[in-house]
């Protein structure tokens, strides 16, 4: 089988689907972006860490930005001067892990509790 075009520009049509899975994301001039709200500077940082451990595992770098209840990722590909299936690949990822909510899965985890001691990341759902 052949190698996915990795380093390829994608052309707006594909952006466009690739998009329609991504419903918090956003793109324009040639990135794609997406704030997580968090409840707190504590949520701010772990969403950071992960958003670190993923793009370091992938050898793929977002630009990410900060506040105290927010961090905004922004992904395009330097070396394709574009968005490439690189940046979905990771967004897709990043949507999974930063926004895996076990409690919700009806599995043996519980998921955070509802409590707002224990909040930090606010959810889309
Ligand atoms: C040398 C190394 O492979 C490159 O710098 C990689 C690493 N991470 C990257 N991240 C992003 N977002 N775009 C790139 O082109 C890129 N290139």
């Amino acid at each position: 089988m052949d190698a996915m075009p990795r380093d390829e520009v994608l052309s707006p049509d594909v952006i466009a689907a690739r998009l329609a899975d991504l419903p918090a994301w956003n793109e324009a001039d040639g990135w794609i972006t997406r704030t997580y709200r968090t409840n707190s500077w504590k949520g701010t940082l772990m969403v950071i860490n992960t958003v670190g451990h993923l793009a370091e595992a992938a050898w793929h770098h977002p630009d990410l930005t900060a506040s105290y209840a927010w961090v905004e990722v922004r992904l395009t590909t330097h070396s394709a001067k574009g968005l490439t299936e690189k940046d979905f690949a990771l967004a897709r990822k990043i949507e999974e892990v930063v926004g895996w909510q076990p409690g919700l899965e009806g599995g043996a985890l519980e998921g955070t509790p509802g409590d707002p001691r224990f909040a930090y990341i606010k959810y889309d759902r």
